[in-house]
């Protein structure tokens, strides 16, 4: 069995995890977690994105959440941007690291950012050349990699295009995302066969929800892989405004305690992880997602 001996966690909970929610979330309670996040280890931050305020509302703050986190050396604080005019805006909040998104399904691309794939990919082109002149790295997203809510299946070739396309002009790396959930293990080991011909694996990232209870088998098939780095969310926050009923991202807490019984090594603590999703829960009043987190808060021993 070879694993990967490090594993990378980018943790999306200010970003994926809260846009979802319904309730206004302050500014203050947004720039305490993502501050708990960074204090707890995780050294790469989604803090918000530069969306259009009308499509996802609950992210319109988030020029005042990068202004007011304290950033740590060593931590990437990014954001997500969908097009030129979100980048100029996450340029001003002084964003060093941005990521676009395109999906895999052109109904999902409708339903998300109102245009084609092709559009999408059209309008990442003037982004990514002015990422490039201000030293800005970007980040790519494919949604429903393993599913989509309104086509059904999605073919792992159309998944490996479209991560080929963003790779060519100039993403680092490149998530999947399991938008939905519905992707299990065998089907994830297939898909990273697929796209790892067009895309390096060191330079491929997992990205999964739990909707189906699938996301820590996911994440080992995708290990299997050779795959060494997985978004989560703290307390598996989130779902996705344009996926109906999908649940949160795979919970942080979780992943942690999956990495360090296999020994991979990832230097977040598990305790301040734990007291960070407990605080943004009872702020949202609601139940913390993580298994992990449960089982420990309420004693449980092994
Ligand atoms: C892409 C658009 C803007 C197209 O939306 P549109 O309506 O086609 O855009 P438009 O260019 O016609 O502009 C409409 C209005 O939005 C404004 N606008 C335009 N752009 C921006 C911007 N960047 N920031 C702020 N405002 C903006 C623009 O100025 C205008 O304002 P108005 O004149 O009506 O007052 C819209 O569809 C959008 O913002 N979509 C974002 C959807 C989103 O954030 N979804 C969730 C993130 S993706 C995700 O969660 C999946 C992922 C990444 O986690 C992986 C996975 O799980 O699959």
């Amino acid at each position: 069995m070879n694993l990967p001996k490090q594993v990378r966690l980018v943790e999306v909970g200010p970003r994926d995890g809260l846009q979802n929610e319904q309730q206004p979330i302050s500014v203050a309670d947004k720039v305490r977690l993502v501050d708990d996040l960074s204090a707890a280890g995780l050294s790469y931050i989604e803090v918000g994105s530069f969306v259009a305020p009308k499509w996802v509302p609950q992210m319109a703050g988030s020029a005042e959440v990068f202004a007011r986190i304290q950033q740590r050396p060593g931590v990437t604080y990014a954001a997500l941007t969908p097009n030129m005019k979100g980048f100029e805006a996450a340029l001003e909040s002084g964003v060093k690291e941005v990521a676009v998104f395109a999906a895999a399904s052109e109904a999902f691309s409708q339903k998300n950012i109102n245009c084609s794939i092709a559009e999408s990919l059209q309008r990442f082109v003037p982004l990514m050349e002015a990422a490039q002149q201000h030293g800005v790295r970007v980040r790519g997203y494919v949604s429903c990699v393993l599913g989509c809510p309104y086509d059904g299946e999605v073919a792992p070739e159309q998944v490996a295009w479209v991560a080929k396309e963003l790779y060519a002009m100039g993403c680092y790396e490149v998530s999947l995302g399991d938008t939905i959930g519905t992707g299990s293990a065998g089907k994830v080991r297939h898909l990273f066969n697929v796209v790892g011909r067009d895309v390096p694996r060191h330079q491929l990232a997992g990205h999964f929800h739990d909707t189906y209870g699938q996301a820590l088998a996911n994440i080992y098939a995708s290990l299997l892989e050779g795959i060494g780095v997985f978004d989560s969310s703290v307390a598996g926050l989130g779902g996705c405004p344009y996926a109906k009923g999908a649940t949160g991202n795979v919970a942080t807490e979780d992943v942690l305690y999956l990495l360090n019984g296999l020994g991979i090594e990832t230097a977040i603590d598990l305790d301040k992880l734990i007291a960070a999703g407990q605080r943004i829960c009872t702020v949202l009043g609601k139940d913390n997602g993580s298994r992990v987190a449960r089982a420990l808060l309420q004693g449980a021993t092994g």
